[in-house]
Order: structure tokens, then sequence, then C-alpha cells
């Protein structure tokens, strides 16, 4: 097939802004060449051109290209329940979240919940997500087929636990163990789909659903592990009082033998400088939701302490207890809590917040190696941001001076409303009416004016 010379101002961080300064990658007029899928060469589009004078040009002038997005906590089974607001987390679940993810023991319930999901991911720009799944097998089924529909990468796992939620909900150690390695065994590899481990947290999984869990790991290596951890005071407490002789937290999973470079813990809002060195040693993500963590009224992140103790640090959307799909709000708002902290904030420029939205995502996944950024040899998974016409977006773009003030006002301003076009490996899988790439695309002068 001919390859694709994609023609864009674009943006990205193949190296972190929190250890490297010049991490923040810009091409005013640049050339992504794309050959089945994956970035063959990168840079300034004329020299690109006269490279590569066969190429089919892909002219996406006018708006701004950046790596899909990288969420990765986000539960599929609460995409209809979002906006459940002035609840703490025990009263959310118990009133919000749980009574919707009993109903997804029907199929035909879960598969349009899915498809609502999925939806949500992708006409937001997110390409890749670590998905919280369905207590239900064949939840989990329904989801990795019509995650196959949509062309997403998505690293999804059964939630498992067997107390303290509701009797539909609960399962034992050896049915954990049974459907998770039939999950695996179908569909961890199979396409764009991966498996991630998935006890929904030490409070609703006894020690027996933990080995299980961990029992999977050993036999699948290369599957990923995801949970919660230190959200919500009154949460840490009762965990605190369930596992006596446990250190805190952490050692649940710890003990269990689950942490290690691909386990992603979501929240870690009153996590200690022990936990925090526990973390940094088994190379854990902490999956930081600022949305959630203000809606629940969890916490304020501590990124200061996370980054010094060495713990990698990510983004998510926790749909349903955050507030939408939108990693551009996510990021803004991780923005906002770090200020609210004042002086013990660790101040993020528009470059971390990139980073944080896409690369540090992949880090976490441990995707980094191919995806997350636009260096040669990535796939192409990316997000054309172009405003409407007439939106205050583009009046703010058409006037920015730098590439930090475009990508400051992209976190600012940027909605589902400004996602022109995305792509997965090559493949589109989501197109704003108007924006089909076989349609003509309106050709207008760079955003990044030199
Ligand atoms: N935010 C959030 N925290 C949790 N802890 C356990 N389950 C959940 C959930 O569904 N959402
Ligand atoms: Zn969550």
């Amino acid at each position: 097939m001919t390859p694709t010379l994609y023609r864009a101002a674009f943006m990205h961080t193949p190296s972190s802004p929190f250890t490297d300064a010049d991490a923040l990658h810009v091409q005013e007029d640049g050339g992504l060449l794309v050959d089945g899928g994956v970035i063959t060469a990168s840079g300034n589009f004329a020299a690109l051109r006269t490279a590569h004078p066969g190429a089919q040009v892909n002219d996406l002038r006018g708006g701004v290209l950046l790596p899909g997005f990288i969420d990765t906590h986000v539960h599929y089974p609460q995409v209809r329940i979002i906006g459940g607001l002035g609840m703490p987390l025990l009263d959310w679940l118990e009133r919000c979240a749980l009574p919707e993810e009993a109903r997804l023991a029907d199929h035909a319930y879960a598969r349009a919940v899915a498809k609502d999901f999925l939806h949500g991911l992708r006409c937001n720009g997110t390409t890749t997500a670590l998905v919280f799944g369905s207590h239900f097998k064949g939840a989990m089924d329904v989801f990795f087929e019509e995650a196959a529909q949509t062309g997403l990468r998505t690293v999804a796992g059964q939630v498992v636990s067997d107390r303290m939620l509701r009797p539909e909900l609960h399962t034992t150690p050896e049915r954990a163990y049974a459907e998770g390695k039939a999950l695996i065994e179908r569909w961890h590899g199979v396409g764009r789909a991966r498996y991630a481990v998935t006890p929904r947290f030490s409070l609703s999984a006894g020690e027996g659903i933990l080995d299980a869990c961990a029992a999977l790991m050993t036999e699948f290596p290369d599957v990923h592990f995801t949970s919660h951890i230190n959200e919500n005071v009154r949460e840490v407490q009762t965990v605190r009082e369930l596992f006596p002789g446990h250190l805190d937290y952490l050692d649940t999973y710890d003990r269990a033998g689950l942490l290690g470079r691909r386990s992603v813990l979501a929240h870690s809002v009153h996590t200690t400088d022990r936990e925090l060195g526990q973390m940094a040693a088994h190379h854990c993500t902490a999956a930081h939701c600022p949305c959630s963590n203000s809606a629940l009224g969890s916490g304020l992140f501590p990124l200061g302490r996370h980054l010094n103790a060495g713990v990698h640090v990510s983004l998510g959307t926790d749909v349903g207890g955050g507030t939408g799909f939108s990693m551009l709000k996510e990021g803004l708002q991780a923005y906002f809590m770090q200020q609210l902290l004042g002086e013990g904030g660790v101040p993020l420029s528009p470059a971390h917040l990139l980073y944080l939205s896409t690369r540090a995502g992949a880090e976490a996944l441990d995707l980094h190696e191919q995806i997350g950024d636009f260096s040669v040899g990535k796939a192409f998974d990316a997000v054309w941001l172009r405003p409407p016409e007439g939106s205050t977006l583009e009046a703010i773009l058409g006037h920015a001076e730098s590439a930090s003030e475009t990508l400051a006002a992209l976190y600012a301003n940027g909605t589902q409303a400004d996602v022109a076009q995305v792509w997965v490996g090559g493949d589109e899988v989501h197109a704003r009416t108007g924006f089909k790439s076989s349609e003509s695309v309106q050709k207008q002068p760079p955003v990044l004016a030199s």
C-alpha cells in the first residue's frame, strides 16, 4: 500500500518533562510518514515530501495533531452513571455505581453499555485505555468483541470481589481464577486487546481472591494488573480493619505478589511514605484521577511526593466517578489541583499535561516501545484537534504565539467538540462529521504560525 504523509502542526513528548526540560517536541509544518500503520519518518513536511514524492498526502493543517490519549483508569460499566455528585466514595458506590454494574448481568444491556463506553473513548481522542471491566464474564466477552469492532487498544479485565458489594457481584476464588483464565486465553494479545487482572479493591477482595489473581499472573506473566488504592479515608480505615496483619493498603497487594512493572494503582491520594517507597521499588504506576478525586471529594493527589519517591504517575478519567472521557479536561484538572496545593503542589506546564495524557500512560502499560509519541517506529495513534469554525478555541489558537500557548489553550478550552479525527495504528477510528479522510479537507494555514 502507498505510504501516507500526514501534514500537520504536531507536538509530542518522547521523554518526560519531569526529568527532561526539552521533552516537548514541536513541528509547526510537520510531516509524519506512515506505512502499514507505523511511523517510518518524522520531521519537517517539505523535507519529507521531497524525500518521499510517491507518498499520498493527508493535509491536516488548520489544527494540531497529538499522540492519541491514553486513559489509564476508566470503568466500562459506569458510562451511563457519570455525574452522580455529592457523595463520598463508599456511598457513591452503593447508590450509583453498584446498582448499574449489577445490570450488566444481562448481555444485551452489557453490549449497549460497551458501545456507549467505547464511543465515549474514541470521540474524545482516547486511543488506548486501561479498562476496569464488569464483574460478569459474559459482559467481558461482549466488551472485547465490541472493542475489536472499534479498533481501539484496550487493556481490560473482569473485576473480581467476594465481599461487601452486592451478592450478585460476588464470586469465589475458584471462579475468579477459572473465568480469568478463560478470558486471558480467549482475548489477551488478540488484535489490539490485552488483559488486566483486576480485583476491585482490597475492601471487597479477600485474601483468597487476591491469591487467585496472583495465580493468574504467575501463569500468564505478561498480563497487566490494576486495582484501586488509598482513595478515600473511610476506605483506607476499613481496609486496615479487614487486614489487621498487614502493614498498610499496599501491603495487601504486595504480599499477594501482585505488584510489578505492569501494575497500575488508581488514585493513591492517601498513600504513606512507606507505600510510596515500595511502589517505586516494584516499578508500579499511580493513575491520578483528578476529576474523580474532586467529584467524590477524595482529596488532593500528592504528586510531588510520588515523584520524589520515584513513583511513575499517569492519568485516568475514572469514569463514572470521574466526570467524562476527556483527557484534556483531566489534564486541566490535574493542573488545577497542583495549583490548589500552593507551595506543596507541582507546577505543571502544558508539556507536562501532554506527557501525562499520552506517553506516561504508554509507560504505565509497558507499551512505550509501540505507542505514546510520534517517534519513528511507533504506531500512528493520533488525535487531530481542530476547533469548529467560529468557536472560541479557534479564535484563541489563531492568536497563540508559541507552541506552549497553543497547548495550554487546548487543555484549558478543548472538548470532545474539537476532536476532528482519530487514528489507531493508521486506521481511522473516529471522524467528526465532515472530516472523513476520504473527503477533501478544507485547506487552512497552520495554527502554529511561525
Ligand atoms: N472511584 C472509584 N473507586 C472505587 N473503588 C472501588 N471501586 C471503585 C469505583 O468504581 N470507582
Ligand atoms: Zn476507579
